[in-house]
């Protein structure tokens, strides 16, 4: 059976589509949007359509007939903890996305842009393995703050993508390995994926900075900040997430210009790209006893993972713990379409959405 699979992944600044037939890509756009346009339309209301209408716009230019679609599938966003794998686009997950309570992710908006496109068509809309995917220990959720449940909040999608391609390739199931994923975005998260689930994670503001998050700081100095007068929420929400890490020191997040600083002699660009490194090894290292030593592989995934100057110290620091695979990039895309394709063939049940406040 053929299945044409419409896969939506938004992101801060864009959105990546693609059409795969079956396990084939057809093709793929990377939608960048005009950062004035977002900025000035950050309600996720606004969004949406818009990002939609781009979708289908893309569709369009590739002449393709949508009416081909047999699902669409989004990045599933920041809901209230839910499992890994599938689940069915509905009306109380829309409720959660627009109505709140929900931390602000550019992910939110997946299961609503492919809910959008396959309604009219009459076709399924899934979101898979998302953000907010909780396969925790009971002993990862707590913090030192009875009030504060660490939530399981990490780079599911293309962490696991590149844990099961790391497997394959070993000859083996994801279930049967044991991995460290250290994903290196815009947002740097880690995972421990212990026989197939993620029993641990630190999320993008729990554990390493990066290219323009503060990651996790002494919380003492935020409480001051927060009380100092001198900052509004939205300007302290802005050091944690947008313009904080590499940005806030060095005025880019891109790792190839922090390089040509280096490169150049910046002195202050090497040391804070080897601090990179460095809490990005620290992160790896605070999730290491999940696995209790049994570590198959460190993986170094995203974008960053490109660099090698900067995977070079990562391995320096931290290969004691295990052997490290450098798969640079992601492959949410393709998780995200292989996700919906065995759900379509049967092989995996979608589950059903359940909110406490939506029904
Ligand atoms: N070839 C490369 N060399 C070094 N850094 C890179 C390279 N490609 C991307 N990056 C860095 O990776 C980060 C973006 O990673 P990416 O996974 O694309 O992020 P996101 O999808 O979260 O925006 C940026 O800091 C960018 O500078
Ligand atoms: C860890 C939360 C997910 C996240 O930060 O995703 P992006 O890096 O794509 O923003």
């Amino acid at each position: 059976m053929v299945y044409d699979i419409l896969a939506v992944n938004p992101g801060s600044t864009s959105t990546k589509i693609a059409v795969f037939r079956n396990r084939q890509e057809m093709f793929r756009e990377d939608i960048e949007h005009d950062s004035a346009f977002l900025d000035s339309h950050p309600d996720i209301e606004e969004q949406f359509p818009f990002r939609r209408d781009m979708a289908l716009a893309c569709l369009e230019v590739h002449s393709y007939q949508v009416e081909q679609l047999s699902a669409v599938v989004g990045r599933g966003g920041l809901l209230p903890p839910v499992k890994a794998g599938g689940y069915t686009v509905n009306q109380a997950m829309k409720d959660r996305i627009l109505k709140g309570p929900i931390s602000p992710h550019a992910s939110n908006m997946g299961a609503l842009i492919a809910d959008a496109v396959a309604a009219p068509l009459g076709i399924p809309a899934y979101i898979y393995d998302a953000v907010s995917s909780d396969e925790f220990m009971e002993i990862s959720r707590i913090t030192g703050i009875p009030e504060v449940v660490r939530q399981s909040f990490c780079h599911v999608l293309n962490s696991k993508a590149m844990a099961r391609k790391a497997a394959e390739e070993a000859g083996k199931s994801y279930e049967e390995m044991n991995f460290l994923v250290a994903h290196m975005g815009g947002g740097i998260s880690f995972s421990a994926h212990r026989h197939g689930k993620i029993v641990d994670a630190l999320s993008d503001d729990g554990g390493a900075f990066s290219p323009q998050r503060s990651g996790s700081v002494p919380i003492i100095y935020i409480v001051d900040m927060c009380y100092s007068g001198k900052y509004t929420k939205a300007e302290l929400m802005r050091k944690i997430r947008g313009d904080g890490g590499l940005k806030a020191y060095l005025g880019t997040y891109d790792c190839r210009e922090i390089e040509k600083m280096i490169r150049q002699g910046n002195e202050k660009a090497e040391l804070l790209y080897e601090a990179q490194a460095y809490q990005v090894a620290k992160g790896i290292g605070q999730l290491a006893p999940a696995l209790k030593g049994n570590v198959d592989a460190i993986i170094l995934t995203g974008g960053m993972a490109h660099s090698k100057m900067l995977t070079d110290w990562i391995t320096d620091y931290i290969d004691f713990l295990g052997p490290v695979r450098i798969m640079p990039g992601e492959m949410e895309l393709e998780a995200l379409a292989y996700g919906a394709l065995r759900i379509l063939q049967g092989q995996e049940k979608a589950n059903i959405y359940r909110d406490a406040l939506y029904g």
